[in-house]
């Protein structure tokens, strides 16, 4: 469920005061997601979602997220654009919260992703690189290495009653991974967090990204790494090297990777695998309500880790050389 807060009728009426979008017929919670409290709001002036913080979005860092969405909507992606308020402001406060209003994006996320959805998010992924080239804000990846250990601390104890020895398995990719984490590659801003779940489609055409509460700068590799994770692995935990051969296809058909990018790429597949492994193994042990709903299994990550580990080199993803 993703309402952590709830408002009343009048406490939103009087939110809306300060919007020029027309009057409110109706609203409702949405249940899909797990960080922030969304509605769907239907106004005279058309549908939008309302979003309330909650507390992992650090109320600093919403300038970058939503000026980045603005940033990309205006350079022709196809994502949310922040309805600014009467006062020219695009961050308000509902019930204690912050809160923005985007509009709406038509469209649904493919339950299963086929090898034309996945050519299409590598080219959309690419785009958005383009696109973030020349925004003006920066955030550091707070999940890159030392937000990893921090994670990994908060779990370490309790790591082996996921999985007997994963606490030495995930201790020893620590260190290997740190000895070899690239130090100069293609930099810029990244979604981090463009899984299936935050990519519509109608058809088999994409109609929008949304979700851009993990974008920070990094190298733009590291999101490519992430998609091949998100979108090219099957239920039984098989890479499809179809659907990698296509994401990567549809990427460098924007994008072209460097040939230093390409051979990097088992490397960030590794780390961004423990990276998500990581913030579910967390959310597993620590989350509220026990072992309640919407927690999403940390041992799928475990089997991409091991993957990507016996991987020799990235034309096993379909990675083709330049
Ligand atoms: N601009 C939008 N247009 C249409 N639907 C949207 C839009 N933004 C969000 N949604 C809907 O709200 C749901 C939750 O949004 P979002 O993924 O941003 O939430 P979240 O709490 O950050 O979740 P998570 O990080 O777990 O994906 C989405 O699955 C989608 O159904
Ligand atoms: N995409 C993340 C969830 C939070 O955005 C995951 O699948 O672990």
């Amino acid at each position: 469920m993703a309402v952590y807060t709830d408002i009343t009728e009048m406490e939103l009426g009087a939110f809306l005061r300060g919007y020029a979008i027309g009057d409110l017929l109706s609203y409702k919670g949405i249940a899909e997601g797990t960080e922030n409290s969304n509605f769907i709001l239907h106004t005279s002036g058309g549908s939008f979602i309302l979003t309330l913080y909650e507390k992992r979005v650090e109320k600093n860092d919403l300038p970058f997220f939503l000026g980045l969405m603005e940033h990309l909507a205006r350079q022709g992606i196809s994502c949310p654009l922040p309805v600014h308020r009467r006062d020219g402001e695009i961050i308000g406060e509902l019930a204690g919260r912050p809160a923005a209003i985007i509009t709406f994006l038509e469209g649904m996320w493919p339950r299963r992703p086929s090898a034309a959805h996945c050519r299409e998010v590598g080219k959309v992924l690419a785009a958005m690189h383009l696109a973030g080239a020349d925004f003006q804000l920066s955030r550091p990846n707070a999940l890159s290495l030392p937000g990893w250990h921090r994670l990994w601390e908060g779990c370490v104890d309790r790591a082996d009653e996921v999985e007997p020895g994963l606490r030495a398995e995930v201790s020893a990719d620590f260190a290997s991974l740190e000895a070899a984490w690239p130090a100069d590659l293609p930099a810029g801003v990244i979604h981090a967090d463009l899984f299936p779940d935050n990519v519509f489609f109608l058809g088999n055409d994409l109609s929008g990204v949304i979700d851009f509460y993990f974008a920070c700068n990094d190298f733009l590799a590291y999101d490519v790494a992430t998609c091949l994770n998100a979108w090219c692995f099957e239920r039984d935990h098989a890479f499809n090297l179809t659907k990698g051969t296509a994401f990567l296809a549809g990427y460098q058909s924007v994008r072209p990777l460097t040939p230093t990018e390409i051979e990097a790429l088992p490397l960030l597949c590794h780390g961004s695998a423990l990276r998500f492994m990581l913030t579910r193994l967390y959310d597993w042990l620590n989350g509220p309500g026990g072992a309640l709903v919407n927690k999403r299994d940390p041992l799928e990550y475990v089997r991409k880790m091991r993957f990507h580990r016996q991987i020799g080199s990235a034309s096993e993803y379909g990675a083709v050389m330049p």
